[in-house]
């Protein structure tokens, strides 16, 4: 069934989860289908590599070197998204539908899809702690 999905596909995403070494080393598998389906098509898809999770990069257990290599050395591009927080996965698809379209993406269409991350100051109602010798503080920064 998995060679239906890829034959004539001109992009394929490998992803993996970051927390997760086990689900790198799958990838091998699944490159190892994509290979084997594409000698068989006309169509030579543009791959990327996916690394999910970023939201928890404190877990990291897949370092970005591993990931950098696997992509030099198969020719993949290269992508690190959050599908819990959305973060780069709008630019991850413009940049593989560029690549496959042939287009280059200008500073202003790739900074457009970043998503931008924003700081509120919110009000810090408690009562100056013993840790605060200097200036009570007053305000606290929250990125959302
Ligand atoms: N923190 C975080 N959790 C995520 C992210 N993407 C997916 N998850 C969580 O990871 C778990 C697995 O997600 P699935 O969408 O089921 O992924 P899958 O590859 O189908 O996983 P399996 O069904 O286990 O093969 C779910 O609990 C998701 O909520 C992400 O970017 N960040």
């Amino acid at each position: 069934m998995l060679d239906k999905y890829i034959y004539g596909a001109q992009g394929i995403l490998l992803v993996y989860d970051i927390t997760n070494y086990q689900s790198f080393e799958n990838l091998e598998d699944w490159y190892t289908v994509v290979k084997k389906v594409s000698e068989e098509s006309e169509i030579q898809p543009l791959i990327a590599l996916v690394g999910n999770k970023i939201d928890l990069e404190h877990m990291r257990t897949v370092k970005p070197e591993k990931h950098l290599r696997f992509c030099q050395e198969n020719g993949f591009s290269s992508h690190f998204v959050s599908a819990k927080t959305g973060d780069s996965v709008f630019l991850c698809f413009q940049k593989v539908a560029a690549e496959i379209l042939g287009i280059k993406l200008n500073k202003a269409e790739i900074e457009q899809s970043q998503r931008v991350v924003k700081a509120d100051i919110v009000n810090y109602n408690q009562e100056p702690t013993s840790r605060t010798v200097n200036r009570p503080r007053s305000s606290m920064c929250a990125v959302q």
